[in-house]
């Protein structure tokens, strides 16, 4: 599909609303998460890069809230999406607390690697998701050597796939070589600047897509044929979304020729509050739909004059790269 005229800067601000979202738990050290909502002709769109990401890597976030508000859905071939439940670096003893508010999930994303743990924090952890949930996936974000995850994979036996273990796509393919274990590349595909580099080099079993970094519904289905084309397995995941976001990863998901892993899109449930009621979950599924944000959420959940400050601008500044970007890479 052909990427859509950019709006205008004072289209955007028009419907801009930013909004501040209290975490149950913390995750990636942060306790809310902070993201800008834009609203157009097809509906919402989010847009919510972390607050330490550069400008050029922010725009594309930009493009993917363009392309949700501004383009139609792509065409769904399926209604309910099974999705995991995603365990922040807890300790072990509060895991049971973590997982009851997934019920029915049959797969479960444990964070490792932490900063300031260690392996047997790790292995207590996803100890304690197992004896609740019998498929588990585990997630390091780049943390190990290629030494420290062929040790640490051997030690957790049994997982459905380790996501990003090493940093380097040369890491990750020369660690495919020493496990068993199907290794999945995150980061490596959403923070590239060649996200199909990773297939190339045989690095990874598994992409996991995150829609907004990677630029949108569209974009990501066209990443995602290429990839499988490529022999990897495709997994839609959330960047601690607000249910605008989670409603263009299910829509995403929804469109995918093939879901054979669960998607990471059960963050809401890691929220204490959100801009609208997340799609119906039903025993690990969610039902493939984008919630419309309620008036009174945004009102409650508004970010502080500053922050909204902070966000505008930041705005202004994406639409100034993407103004300039050409049209095929925005
Ligand atoms: O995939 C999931 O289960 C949830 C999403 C998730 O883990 C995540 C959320 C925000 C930022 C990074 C990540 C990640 O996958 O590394
Ligand atoms: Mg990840």
């Amino acid at each position: 599909m052909d990427a859509p005229a950019l709006p205008g800067l004072d289209e955007l601000r028009g419907s801009a609303r930013v909004v501040s979202l209290p975490l149950r738990v913390r995750f990636r050290g942060i306790e809310h998460r902070e993201a800008l909502l834009i609203e157009g002709p097809h509906g919402w769109g989010e847009f919510a890069p972390f607050p330490e990401y550069a400008d050029d890597e922010a725009a594309t976030w930009l493009s993917a809230a363009i392309a949700a508000a501004w383009q139609p859905p792509p065409s769904a071939l399926r209604s309910a999406i099974p999705v995991n439940a995603t365990i922040p670096a807890v300790p072990a003893a509060d895991v049971p607390a973590v997982l009851a508010r997934f019920p029915g999930a049959a797969t479960a994303k444990v964070k490792v690697a932490e900063r300031g743990q260690v392996l047997a924090d790790d292995l207590a952890r996803v100890a304690a998701v197992r004896e609740l949930v019998p498929t588990v996936r585990i997630d390091a974000n780049g943390a190990w050597t290629v030494e420290e995850a062929t040790a640490a994979i051997e030690q957790f036996g049994g997982l459905e796939y380790a996501e990003q273990p090493c940093r380097t796509v040369e890491e990750l393919a020369t660690l495919r070589g020493r496990v068993d274990v199907p290794i999945a590349a995150d980061e490596s595909i959403r923070r590239a600047s060649d996200p199909l580099r990773v297939a190339r080099l045989r690095a990874a079993d598994i992409a996991v897509i995150k829609v907004s970094p990677l630029g949108g519904p569209a974009r990501v289905l066209g990443i995602a044929e290429q990839l499988a084309a490529a022999g990897m397995r495709v997994v839609v995941s959330s960047a601690i979304d607000t249910a605008v976001g989670i409603g263009t990863g299910l829509a995403t998901a929804a469109a995918l020729p093939e879901l054979p892993h669960a998607c990471g899109l059960a963050t809401s449930r890691l929220l204490l509050d959100d801009v609208a009621e997340p799609p119906a979950w039903n025993a690990g599924t969610m039902r493939a739909e984008r919630p419309v944000p309620e008036p009174a959420a945004l009102q409650r959940l508004a970010a502080t004059p500053e922050r909204q400050q902070w966000w505008l601008e930041r705005l202004d500044r994406c639409h100034r790269i993407l103004a300039e970007r050409p049209a095929a890479a925005v």
